[in-house]
């Protein structure tokens, strides 16, 4: 049986049924929609600031998440850049009244860190 990162989640919830289509599959925008929230908040939190999405890659859905499904999305600096950082996102679930554990969904997502008036600024980290 597969393990789930022992690292904190970045966010966990649990996949509903408004978030399904008829056959009872979760809907893969949704399952992105989550992503995007949780490594735009890792992003925030590792440079320390405002940060919007630039780019989506390498999304890959291993395998489908139903209704009942507990999901947590796992997040890890993977580049850093002048102003942009790309953030690798695992998703994995707890299936519902299960103990199996799967991942489920990956992807890459890209941010750029900005001012106040939307413009791209430098990081200012040093990488880790
Ligand atoms: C204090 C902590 C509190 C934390 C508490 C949490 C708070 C709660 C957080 C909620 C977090 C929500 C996170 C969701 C955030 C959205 O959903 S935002 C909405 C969707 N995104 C947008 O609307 C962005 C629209 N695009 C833009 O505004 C502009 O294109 C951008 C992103 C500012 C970039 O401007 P630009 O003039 O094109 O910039 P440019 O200088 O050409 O490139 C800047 C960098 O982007 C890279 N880039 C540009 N295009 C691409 C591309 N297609 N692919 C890859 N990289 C690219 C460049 O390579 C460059 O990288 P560096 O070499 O500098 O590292």
């Amino acid at each position: 049986m597969s393990q789930m990162p022992t690292a904190k989640p970045s966010l966990r919830t649990i996949a509903m049924p408004a978030d399904a289509n008829p056959d009872g599959d979760i809907f893969g925008g949704w399952i992105m929609s989550q992503m995007d929230l949780a490594s735009g908040v890792f992003a925030a939190q590792e440079i320390k600031g405002r940060v919007v999405t630039v780019a989506v890659d390498a999304m890959t859905f291993h395998k489908p998440v139903y209704i009942g499904d507990d999901v947590s999305c796992y997040c890890r600096v993977v580049r850093y850049g002048n102003t942009s950082l790309v953030v690798l996102v695992e998703t994995w679930v707890q299936r519902h009244h299960s103990e199996q554990v799967e991942k489920v969904t990956e992807g890459r997502f890209t941010f750029v860190a900005i001012d106040g008036e939307g413009r791209p600024r430098p990081l200012n980290i040093v990488e880790k």
